[in-house]
């Protein structure tokens, strides 16, 4: 008797047994392919791990899968692999993991399509035709003989070859053709020449194609605009005239029009995205061509990890510091360690690229596991900006501006040229109070202020999006004083517009950038040069190059110094280096202007004083002292409730149950309220597990989750593991 063990998509850690359906044969049954099966009263979609032949004991009763959904497994062996080292190292559902390298409609259980284009074929009749039949219009006797001697063709083709569609209708018409799918010719890849390197992008791209056989892995540590992309393009060059295929992870989608213009510039291929922002029909197609490796190059965000590829040869993950590369929620991965593992597994190259590594890669590279390249200066005309505090101590301040701020805004537009403002705050204010009682306008859902939206007149939680209209006046003692206090984006534009009225200004920020095609035109329109300012989130900080860009401010570095997390240096260090770096990055030399009230902070005169790489090491020392990740490690265990005390109460009883066995080395932290202890109504509390081992912290959460999953818990609570986590939120 065969049994097959199934991942099904549920919440639970384990694998399902079922007879195989009706009328399959054992031969057919593989590891990877979909079966449909009964469970409870429902029909789930689930995926082959284990064909077990013969089984000791068969005293059980066991259901029978429905269907097999899938002729050939549609996940190469590798990946599956990978699934299944995620789902142990992250402690997830591997049923939920397997799902998520799947797209919507296949993980859903319907039949997958194969990858077809619309095109052309002849019929029967048309077949039978005889030469010189259609005499009389030589558009359609055109498009016949091209049919004839290409058999089925695509619609592109056959508009390149200057066929067009009202000749191919007619020939419809009279049943000779008919429109078809085909199934397109697996491509060759083709780069056009890059740049001429210098010195140091040379070498690092020497030494990487020296490496380009089997697995390895690389950090390209480079300052901003010293030309890592032209390293990645020539790399991938390398890559694709091997016959193989290069995964690029990118942070964010706000990044892709630039990034996806460089690639196609560049390369003559298929190149397949892959991002949250596209529907779902474009998202399965994507993910087929590069299954099926019609698409040689594979772009995306951070989901994108798991895309199957037929010989992965290169994976590179961009701007690899960055925080959207760790999901937060559901299956909490990290996608460039994913990605690492994925190299191993595949025996291929891994590229990590950043002008701030984070410290896990840095200390990795330091520790000689990943081999290390530096990029020290600005490839092109390019130099590294000026950076300058401006203390504001004192300062009389409009809309969060200083008058030295406005007045350098003001000289660089005379000189014809571009400012960026950085300010990480959208909205109008991030605070109304009332002047006469002290009234603050607070989420009734979470512990956090509603942020004032003026334009649209309402009160809006950044937390958990809840909105409702602006008071016009205080609801607890009537006052109409309302008063704001801080600056959000929205109010620093209104300001700018009114001291500059004749200059473009472009904010870009979550509420006015919606979507891919928005910040693609921004950036066209920025890059034809004219002197305009740009005002933004972080969401402008990231990898853009903005040649015309000769000044930036930061408009309020003081929220970025105080931060209650280990890692919050880290990250004010990567964005301050980060938005700095997009100044003079064209021959107009740059200038940095950074406004605070604390101008001794020790974050901020590191980054003065200091190369990145310099403040990274001082903070890597201070990790080690204080066995903090990348030299400790950490899990964390969440508890969310639509109470309180019952969400700690788990958490302590699940520390108790799990006290005796715990590892040596392994200290448990808590439980204790979240940084936000409420948010949309629930409220969190976390157990912290910190050890100097890994292996021993992973011992340690294993147990505390397979304990937790044999606890009872109620309906209104739910709980979560999260291995190196990012945020302690
Ligand atoms: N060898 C080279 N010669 C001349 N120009 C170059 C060279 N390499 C790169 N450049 C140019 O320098 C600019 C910056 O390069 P690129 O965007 O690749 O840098 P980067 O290191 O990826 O930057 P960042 O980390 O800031 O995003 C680009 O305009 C690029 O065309
Ligand atoms: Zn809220």
């Amino acid at each position: 008797m065969t049994i097959l063990r199934l991942a099904l998509p549920t919440p639970l850690r384990a694998l399902f047994d079922y007879l195989p359906p009706a009328g399959s044969q054992s031969a057919q049954l593989r590891p990877g392919q979909r079966l449909s099966v009964p469970f409870g009263h429902r029909e789930l979609c689930g995926v082959l791990v284990e064909v077990m032949a013969d089984p000791q004991s068969t005293d059980f009763e066991l259901k029978q899968a429905s269907e097999l959904l899938d002729p050939e497994p549609l996940l190469p062996k590798t990946l599956q692999k990978l699934c299944q080292w995620a789902a142990d190292y992250y402690q997830h559902p591997i049923g939920e993991v397997l799902a998520a390298a799947f797209p919507t409609r296949l993980r859903k259980g319907n039949p997958h399509r194969g990858l077809t284009i619309p095109g052309w074929q002849l019929t029967t009749q048309g077949k039978g035709l005889g030469e010189g039949a259609l005499g009389r219009s030589p558009r359609q006797a055109e498009a016949l003989a091209a049919l004839r001697q290409q058999g089925p063709t695509s619609g592109q083709q056959l508009a390149a070859a200057g066929i067009k569609r009202p000749a191919l209708k007619s020939l419809q018409d009279k049943g000779l053709a008919e429109p078809c799918e085909i199934s397109p010719a697996h491509c060759h890849a083709s780069a056009r020449p890059g740049l001429a390197l210098n010195n140091e992008q040379a070498q690092a791209l020497q030494a990487l194609i020296a490496t380009s056989e089997g697995f390895s892995c690389h950090l390209l540590e480079g300052v901003t605009g010293s030309g890592k992309t032209e390293v990645y393009l020539q790399l991938i060059a390398h890559c694709l005239a091997q016959g193989k295929q290069a995964l690029v992870l990118i942070p964010e989608i706000g990044l892709t029009p630039q990034t996806l213009a460089r690639f196609e510039q560049r390369f003559d291929t298929d190149i397949a995205v892959l991002h949250s922002g596209l529907g779902e029909v474009q998202r399965e197609r994507a993910w087929e061509a590069a299954r099926t490796g019609i698409a040689r190059i594979v772009i995306g965000t951070r989901s994108a990890v798991l895309t199957p590829m037929v010989d992965p040869g290169l994976i590179v993950v961009d701007e690899e510091h960055d925080s959207s590369f760790k999901q937060q929620d559901g299956f909490r991965y990290s996608a460039r360690d994913v990605a690492v593992k994925r190299g191993q597994l595949e025996r291929c190259q891994v590229l990590l690229g950043s002008a701030t590594p984070s410290l896990e890669t840095l200390h990795n590279a330091l520790q000689g596991r990943y081999q290390h390249h530096r990029l020290t200066e600005r490839a092109g005309s390019g130099e590294l900006p000026q950076l300058t505090v401006l203390d504001v101590r004192r300062q009389p301040l409009q809309a969060g501006l200083s008058e030295a701020l406005v007045k350098a805004v003001g000289d660089t537009l005379a000189r014809g040229e571009q400012s960026l403002l950085f300010l990480n705050r959208r909205g109008f204010a991030p605070t109304v109070q009332c002047h006469d009682c002290g009234w603050i306008a607070d989420c009734n859902h979470c512990d956090a202020r509603l942020t004032l939206h003026r334009r649209q007149r309402r009160l809006r939680c950044h937390h958990c999006g809840h909105s409702e209209p602006l008071p016009g006046s205080c609801p607890q003692c009537r006052s109409e004083q309302l008063l704001t206090q801080g600056v959000g984006t929205e109010q620093a534009e209104e300001f700018l517009r009114q001291r500059f009225p004749d200059t473009a200004l472009y904010r870009v920020d979550s509420d006015s950038m919606q979507g891919r095609e928005a910040m693609q035109a921004l950036v066209d329109q920025v890059n034809e040069g004219q002197p305009c300012i740009l005002l933004g989130t972080q969401m402008l900080t990231k990898g853009h190059h903005f040649p015309a860009v000769s000044l930036v401010g930061v408009i309020d570095m003081d929220a970025l110094l105080f931060s209650g997390d280990f890692r919050g240096e880290e990250r004010a260090a990567q964005l301050l280096t980060q938005v700095a770096g997009r100044a003079g990055r064209a021959d107009t030399g740059g200038q940095v202007l950074i406004q605070t009230h604390h101008p001794e902070h020790p974050c901020l005169q590191g980054t003065l004083s200091q190369t990145y790489h310099e403040q990274a090491l001082a903070m890597l020392a201070e990790r080690l002292e204080r066995n903090l990740p990348p030299t400790g490690n950490l899990a964390l265990l969440r508890s969310d409730c639509t109470d309180a005390r019952q969400g700690e109460h788990f958490l302590q009883t699940l520390r108790h149950n799990a006290q005796r066995q715990m590892p040596a080395g392994v200290a448990l932290i808590g439980p204790l309220p979240a940084p936000m202890q409420r948010r949309a109504g629930r409220f969190r509390a976390q157990l912290l597990i910190h050890g100097g081992e890994r292996a021993q912290v992973h011992r340690a959460a294993r147990l505390l989750v397979s304990i937790a999953q044999r606890q009872k818990v109620a309906r209104n609570l739910s709980w979560s593991v999260d291995i190196d986590p990012q945020d302690m939120f």
